[in-house]
């Protein structure tokens, strides 16, 4: 596959590149805070960038008409109208996280949610790498839309930590507590990969990466 990376000298950027190339997978087109570069036109944009760059990310999908996987976080409702947009058009797979593990850990959260009555309480925590800019991180939003109410949110900034999510929850006497951890960004790169490899074969719609898993 030919496929281009909006955030490619960032941190996922430079790791989706190493797994994309391990699997045999052609990088034609890149884009970071310094410019762009393209070789040739893409089949698949994959971005893994920062907010500021969104509006670039919408332009390159309209002017190629190409799929795209985005995982970028910091996006706000705004943005995702605009993702919903170029779901007219072509197919867009979006996830605040693209491991096995935070999708299976929020089916789990909604199966206990379920269990537990409003007198419990819920909180969520995470802890990601000193460099994240965004806080609370973009899975800890998305774990939290399930609970379907108000929930407490704790973020730290600590070393090199790759991603750690944690969902307590909690009533007078007892605790429940749902973790996930990555131990490293091989985590998100291995479904950014399913996803750019099955994006082919999907007509233009929004896909959640659960749906993708599915
Ligand atoms: N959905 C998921 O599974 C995961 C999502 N992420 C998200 O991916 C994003 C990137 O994370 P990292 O690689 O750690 O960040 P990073 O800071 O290492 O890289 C950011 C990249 O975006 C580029 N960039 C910044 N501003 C830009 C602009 N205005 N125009 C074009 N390019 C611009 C930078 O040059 C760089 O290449 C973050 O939003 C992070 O939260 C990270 C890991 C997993
Ligand atoms: O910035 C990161 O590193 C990560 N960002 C995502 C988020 O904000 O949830 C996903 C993952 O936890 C790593």
């Amino acid at each position: 596959m030919k496929y281009g990376i909006i955030g490619y000298s960032g941190r996922m950027g430079q790791a989706i590149e190493e797994l994309f190339s391990e699997a045999g997978h052609e990088l034609v087109y890149q884009m970071d805070e310094n410019g762009e570069k393209e070789i040739e036109k893409p089949e698949v944009v994959i971005d893994f960038s920062l907010k500021e760059a969104f509006a670039d990310t919408v332009r390159v999908i309209k002017e190629k008409e190409v799929p795209l996987v985005i995982g970028t976080t910091g996006l706000d409702d705004t943005d995702f109208a605009k993702l919903d947009e170029l779901a007219e058009k072509v197919a867009v797979i979006q996830s605040f996280n693209f491991s096995i593990g935070i999708n299976i850990l929020s089916e789990l959260i909604k199966k206990v949610n379920k269990y537990v009555d409003r007198d419990w309480d819920i909180e969520i925590s995470e802890t990601h790498h000193r460099f994240k800019k965004d806080k609370p991180s973009g899975t800890a939003i998305m774990l939290g839309d399930l609970l379907e109410r108000d929930v407490e949110m704790h973020s730290k900034r600590l070393g090199s930590e790759f991603g750690e999510h944690e969902v307590d929850f909690a009533s007078i006497g007892e605790v429940l507590t749902l973790k996930h951890r990555a131990y490293s960004r091989k985590a998100f790169t291995q479904g950014v990969l399913l996803s750019a490899e099955k994006i082919l074969d999907l007509e233009p719609g929004f896909y959640s990466f659960s749906e993708i898993l599915k």
